[in-house]
């Protein structure tokens, strides 16, 4: 810029400094609501693993970026307090924080039932019906889930709604086995309508590959979708050859934590 500058003219001059100061205040408050948001995923998880996580028993660690937040305040707390507690991970980032933060590491095979399980989602609507697996990790996410009474999910603010989809806009995350991707697709699209395009790797040529294995379809659904039950939904989807799992996790959540823009957690529970 300091090359160009003196070869303007005063007017192009000016208007270059005005770009120049609105790219900057665009630019620090977006690292304001950066840090608003990040600050609303640390105290969701922390106030979650201090209301649920109980000595000598075995938990279950989710994945995502909030998790990280409740992986830290598990390992503070195991060192404060002396806790006993096995950490059986969702995914291999979840193992990996898991080993660097010198947890015990268990699995379902020696802990086949969890005190509680603490993971992140990628919206939750008014019924608690959550979208996951924005990481790819929705299988492993669904099994370890489906071992504890209690799944505890933490979120922040952004990720509340109404209805799926008002906030989280890259569809509901399906694992497919891979040499099956085109006809699951094609049954999806042509079922219940929208598009499932293959979720494709940013630092890889080719789709993402799970920790199994596997490829995942991103299915953005029609908006006539919200006036079929998600259950109904998900049980025929799952019936497709070559459908390993969906990120719509129905019944599932016993507790979701929200940490909101003024430093306050709410949680909520299903509606009885
Ligand atoms: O596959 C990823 C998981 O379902 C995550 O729990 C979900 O995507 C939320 O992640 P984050 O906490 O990074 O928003």
């Amino acid at each position: 810029m300091l090359i160009i500058l003196p070869r303007l003219g005063a007017f192009d001059k000016v208007k270059v400094l005005l770009n120049v100061v609105l790219c900057v205040s665009h630019l620090k408050r977006t690292l304001a609501m950066t840090n608003l948001v990040e600050e609303a995923k640390r105290i969701a998880a922390y106030q979650a693993v201090d209301d649920n996580v109980l000595n000598n028993t075995a938990v279950g660690i989710g994945s995502g970026s909030t998790v990280v937040y409740a992986v830290d305040r598990l390992a503070e707390r195991i060192k404060a307090e002396k806790l006993k507690i096995v950490c059986v991970p969702t995914s291999f980032q979840a193992r990996q924080l898991i080993l660097k933060n010198n947890m015990v590491l268990g699995d379902l095979e020696t802990h086949p039932d969890l005190s509680c399980v603490i993971d992140g989602a990628d919206e939750v609507d008014e019924n608690l019906v959550l979208i996951k697996g924005g990481g790819g990790c929705l299988t492993q996410e669904k099994i370890v889930a489906s071992c504890t009474p209690k799944l505890v999910i933490i979120a922040d603010h952004t990720k509340q709604s109404k209805n799926l989809g008002d906030r989280y806009k890259k569809g509901i995350p399906i694992e497919v086995i891979p040499l099956a991707y085109v006809p699951v697709q094609k049954k999806i699209e042509t079922i219940f309508g929208g598009q499932a395009p293959v979720r494709m790797a940013k630092s890889k040529a080719g789709p993402v590959v799970t920790d199994n294995g596997n490829f995942i379809l991103d299915w953005q659904f029609p908006p006539e979708t919200l006036n079929n039950s998600w259950e109904s939904i998900n049980n025929k989807l799952i019936l497709i050859p070559g459908v390993v799992e969906t990120g719509l996790f129905i019944n599932m959540a016993s507790r979701v934590y929200f940490g909101l823009q003024d430093g306050s957690v709410i949680s909520k529970v299903p509606k009885s």
